[in-house]
């Protein structure tokens, strides 16, 4: 008998059969997708911590790096694998963190037929995974579902204000539909799934040529050049520190909620307000440089986090000055400009 595909209590599938094999088996084997990105890095040496835990990285290296995983190449417990995830992964997994698809405005705009292929193609293949052993997946979805909100905050239940032929859309349309699979997987074949609306984020990690904003004045004023705020300087996001930002996904991984649940800080700040900051913590020296913006920048960002805090007992505890020194050490190292004495 054909079976009802909109059966919300359909149970989901069982775990591996590998669960019960007679071999040494970690009590949790978790894969990350896109885990040699900034954020999946950071992911990565947290749930790393935990010696029950066995991680396997499944990554093309297209924003991402293997230098962001050096210190666990060889480690018994971790396994990185060059894989691009619009082709089938065919492996047993009890946990899928989905975070492959590049995140910076310029690296997603670059190849925007291959972003969207990362999200659908990419999402209905972890999906399948999924489905196949039974695993649990979270997708990092994003606060640009909500395009250019006419809503503010941002709530969970604003069904957003995005343009579905704009040059962002391939990110922002692809994330869209990302979400429709996870709970369309979810409902019609009993998946387990967590989906994370990540707001701004920023650390430790990102490439230094990222093109995002925090990434690009913490560079230029260490290289002494001017900071480029796209007009008109009075758009607002808010940024989450990457260690909040772990600590609320796998809270949402392990919690009982569906989501889609917002993670990020809701301290509110323009991008003029973020250049003064960046200028006086780093070099009251440096000039700020205003330019064109790009078609269809969102004019206010900031999540409403009610759900996170109910639901997740979650709250950023990382303030953006104190975030903002922390990169700049890292970046310092990077670039070689030591702080003068
Ligand atoms: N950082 C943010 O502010 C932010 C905000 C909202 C959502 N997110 C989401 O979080 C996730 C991680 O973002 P990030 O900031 O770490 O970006 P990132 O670019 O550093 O990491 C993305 C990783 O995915 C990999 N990747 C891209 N396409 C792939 C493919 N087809 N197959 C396999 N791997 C692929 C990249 O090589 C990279 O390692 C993304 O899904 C992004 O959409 C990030
Ligand atoms: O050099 C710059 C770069 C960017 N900006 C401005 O800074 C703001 C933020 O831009 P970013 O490129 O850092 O990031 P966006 O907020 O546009 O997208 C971001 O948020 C949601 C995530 O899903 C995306 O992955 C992430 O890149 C924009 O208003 C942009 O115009 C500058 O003023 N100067």
């Amino acid at each position: 008998m054909a079976t009802n595909g909109n059966d919300a209590k359909k149970q989901p599938p069982s775990p591996s059969p590998l669960r019960n094999s007679k071999f040494f088996q970690s009590n949790m084997r978790i894969l990350i997708t896109g885990g040699a990105g900034f954020i999946g890095s950071h992911l990565v040496d947290r749930l790393m911590e935990n010696e029950k835990n066995e991680v396997i990285v499944a990554d093309n290296y297209f924003t991402g790096s293997k230098d962001n995983l050096s210190k666990w190449i060889g480690h018994p417990r971790f396994e990185l694998i060059r894989h691009d995830v619009t082709e089938p992964l065919l492996i047993e997994v009890d946990q899928i963190y989905h975070l492959a698809c590049p995140a910076s405005p310029i690296f997603y705009k670059y190849n925007p037929v291959k972003t969207i292929k990362t999200n659908v193609i990419g999402t209905l293949n972890m999906l399948g995974l999924a489905k196949r052993v039974g695993a649990r997946i979270l997708l990092t979805s994003t606060s640009e579902v909500y395009g250019d909100p006419l809503e503010h905050p941002q709530k969970e239940e604003y069904w957003g204000n995005v343009n579905p032929i704009g040059v962002r859309s391939c990110y922002d349309e692809g994330k869209r539909v990302a979400e429709t699979l996870m709970f369309d997987y979810h409902r019609q074949h009993g998946i387990e799934i967590r989906i994370a609306r990540i707001f701004n984020t920023y650390g430790p990690r990102m490439n230094i040529d990222d093109g995002r904003v925090v990434s690009n004045f913490i560079a230029q004023a260490l290289r002494g050049e001017p900071l480029t705020v796209q007009l008109p300087g009075t758009q607002t996001r808010s940024f989450c520190y990457v260690s909040d930002m772990v600590d609320g996904l796998i809270r949402l991984m392990e919690g009982d909620n569906t989501g889609p649940i917002n993670i990020g800080n809701p301290g509110e700040f323009t991008m003029m307000e973020l250049a003064q900051t960046v200028k006086e913590l780093i070099d009251p020296k440096v000039t700020i440089k205003e330019v064109e913006n790009t078609p269809d920048d969102p004019r206010q960002r900031k999540p409403d986090i009610s759900k996170a805090k109910e639901l997740l007992g979650w709250e950023p505890k990382v303030t953006l000055r104190q975030g903002l020194p922390l990169m700049e050490e890292d970046f310092r190292r990077r670039l070689g400009v030591p702080k003068k004495a």
